[in-house]
């Protein structure tokens, strides 16, 4: 089931994400999160920052699983999806490190680091809440067009157009690692529900993809459509093309 949720703008978006988080943290007795990075969630990420101020939510008991890491980049690279989680929200709320993960995107042995990983899910029980957020092909985590529904964590080559549109993060397309370690989409798919924020015009084509096209591995989010319990705020930017 997926239950859409349209909203004005990439505030509101953020403000309801925020929302569903609290309840879903305040709710449970020590919550898993899966988290993801990109720009999407950056304005969800703040408006917990500001609860957390004022004390309508606390990390204390929070475990979290990121999507996906860069392969070759050091964990506190400034580019590295560890660095961003810190920054634009472990630091600022009262999480213990030591119950956040993220692949090792600088692990000698890759193949090794993903069944790790992998495992390291599967002891922590189901994921209650994942945040996803969407490429413009579709890819969910950095699974991109292609990759089997049935994938478990593993290494990928980054698509020209995924390191293209994340080369604005790093000072020169060059820059861009070509590989990633990323959550396979059976291991989202396991998890119990699931969160999918979509803003912006950039993001239409794929908003009408998901909405109308065909459950397809060439079209990674559309297996979402087969997930018992899946909610998607999107802006009026991303509709703009949906029928
Ligand atoms: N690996 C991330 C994904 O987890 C993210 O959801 C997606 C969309 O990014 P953005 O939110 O910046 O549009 O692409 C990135 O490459």
């Amino acid at each position: 089931m997926m239950e859409f949720i349209k909203v004005n703008d990439y505030q509101a978006m953020s403000e309801r994400a925020c929302s569903i988080m609290i309840e879903t943290i305040n709710r449970i007795k020590n919550p898993v999160l899966g988290l993801a990075t990109g720009s999407t969630p950056e304005g969800l990420y703040q408006k917990i920052i500001e609860k957390f101020n004022e004390g309508k939510v606390s990390f204390q008991d929070v475990t979290t699983f990121n999507l996906d890491e860069y392969v070759g980049l050091d964990r506190e690279d400034v580019n590295s999806y560890y660095r961003y989680m810190k920054e634009k929200l472990f630091n600022h709320v009262d999480i213990k490190l030591e119950r956040v993960h993220l692949p090792n995107g600088a692990a000698a042995d890759l193949e090794a680091e993903c069944q790790r990983y992998e495992k390291q899910i599967r002891q922590a029980g189901k994921i209650d809440l994942q945040i996803l957020g969407m490429g413009i092909n579709g890819h969910i985590g950095f699974n991109e067009p292609g990759t089997p529904f049935s994938s478990r964590t593993h290494v990928v080559e980054l698509e020209a157009s995924t390191r293209e549109a994340n080369s604005r993060f790093f000072p020169t397309l060059d820059d861009v690692p070509t590989q990633a370690l990323t959550m396979g989409i059976a291991t989202i798919m396991e998890s119990k529900e699931i969160l999918l924020l979509v803003s912006g015009e950039q993001k239409a084509e794929a908003i009408a993809r998901l909405t109308d096209g065909d459950i397809s591995e060439d079209f990674p989010a559309s297996i979402l459509r087969n997930h018992p319990n899946v909610t998607v705020i999107v802006d009026e930017g991303a509709m703009v093309l949906a029928k």
